[in-house]
């Protein structure tokens, strides 16, 4: 069988500028440089994020999906959107003051998101009661959604 060759090549810088209004939010002195999975490589080809607080001090991501998150041809896989969620969502509740892990992600696929391109993560604490933080999110760019997820956050034991 013919071997494929792996396309090593760096893709071009990308602009992941915020909105008017979003100040950057510094994921690692809040939780430490542990997430490494979507955030660890941000100039390689997996993603490229960058966080900020919009004026409602909302949680955003915006994110480029490099071509190793590819699943369909040509657009994400369904996992490598839910990961970005799992992380925005889970880093949504800890800029909220919750130290918590995420017990249950429940994500619907909208629209296929083709790769290589910048779309915002959007985020929303909704209820927080005893242990359980509920926070909802999307993948979109202007009207058009990804994904969507809702998010039960659980907070950690003894902290
Ligand atoms: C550290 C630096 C990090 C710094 C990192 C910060 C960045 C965060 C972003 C990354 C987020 C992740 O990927 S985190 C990684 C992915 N997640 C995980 O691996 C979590 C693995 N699961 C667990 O560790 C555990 O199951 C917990 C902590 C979620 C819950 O265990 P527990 O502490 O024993 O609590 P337990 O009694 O079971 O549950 C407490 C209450 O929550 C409810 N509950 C628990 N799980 C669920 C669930 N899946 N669906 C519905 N409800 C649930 C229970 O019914 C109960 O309700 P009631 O009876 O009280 O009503």
């Amino acid at each position: 069988m013919e071997k494929q060759e792996k396309n090593t090549e760096v893709c071009p810088p990308v602009d992941l500028s915020g909105e008017a209004g979003w100040t950057p939010f510094d994921a690692p002195s809040l939780v430490g440089a542990s997430l490494r999975f979507v955030s660890g490589e941000p100039d390689g080809n997996r993603y490229r994020v960058r966080y900020y607080k919009d004026d409602a001090e909302q949680l955003r991501a915006r994110i480029w999906f490099g071509p190793e998150t590819e699943g369909p041809p040509g657009h994400a896989h369904g996992g490598a959107m839910a990961a970005v969620l799992d992380e925005v969502l889970g880093l949504a509740a800890w800029a909220a003051g919750h130290s918590i892990v995420v017990g249950n992600l429940n994500v619907s696929f909208r629209n296929l998101l083709p790769l290589e391109q910048v779309v915002t993560v959007e985020s929303e604490v909704v209820s927080a009661q005893g242990r359980k933080v509920m926070v909802h999110g999307r993948i979109c760019l202007g009207e058009t959604v990804f994904a969507e997820a809702e998010c039960l956050c659980i907070t950690i034991r003894d902290k």
